[in-house]
């Protein structure tokens, strides 16, 4: 396996980003937490953007994306999403330490993050306990592609300020 995630994918993930009227986060436990923060920079960054789960989400349709991080790609609730989202027209980015897993084959795009998952008893992919390893991957990969587009977008640091929470 290669030791970083695919750049090509990486790319058209944060395309359908851009193009994408919504765009929603799934995960279960810490790979959940993980995609919030992505989340509040996706919304930083002028995206409509909804964690699936708060009161306030939306349904989602054509061309909205979704965003799903889990790392064993087997965790039933995120599987159901994917699939009632492409169902629904819409996009599916997956993060997953497992390119062969049920959320990869639900999604348009897979980002394959070279990390353990849950269940990696014997230490082979990372020393850390459990999923750490790619809990703390999807930060970077998706704080990584917040910036891509940022710098992108030209959009002034002062100007997302605007979009911070005032309400905390
Ligand atoms: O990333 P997965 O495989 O979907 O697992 C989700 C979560 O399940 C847990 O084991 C318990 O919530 C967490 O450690 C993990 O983040």
């Amino acid at each position: 396996m290669s030791a970083a995630v695919q750049s090509a994918a990486w790319i058209r993930a944060g395309a359908l980003l851009l193009e994408a009227p919504a765009v929603f986060t799934i995960g279960t436990g810490r790979s959940g937490l993980a995609l919030q923060m992505a989340a509040m920079r996706f919304m930083h960054l002028g995206l409509a953007t909804h964690v699936v789960g708060e009161t306030t989400a939306p349904a989602i349709g054509a061309r909205d994306v979704l965003v799903a991080a889990s790392g064993s790609g087997s965790t039933k609730r995120v599987v159901r999403a994917a699939e009632t989202a492409r169902e629904q027209g819409a996009e599916v980015v997956a993060l997953t330490t497992a390119p062969e897993s049920a959320l990869a084959r639900a999604a348009t795009e897979v980002l394959v993050v070279p990390a353990a998952d849950k269940q990696d008893f014997d230490g082979n992919a990372s020393v850390q306990y459990g999923g750490s390893l790619f809990e703390q991957s999807v930060l970077l990969v998706t704080d990584a592609l917040f910036h891509a587009l940022w710098q992108t977008s030209g959009t002034q640091a002062r100007e997302l300020w605007r979009l911070h929470a005032n309400l905390e």
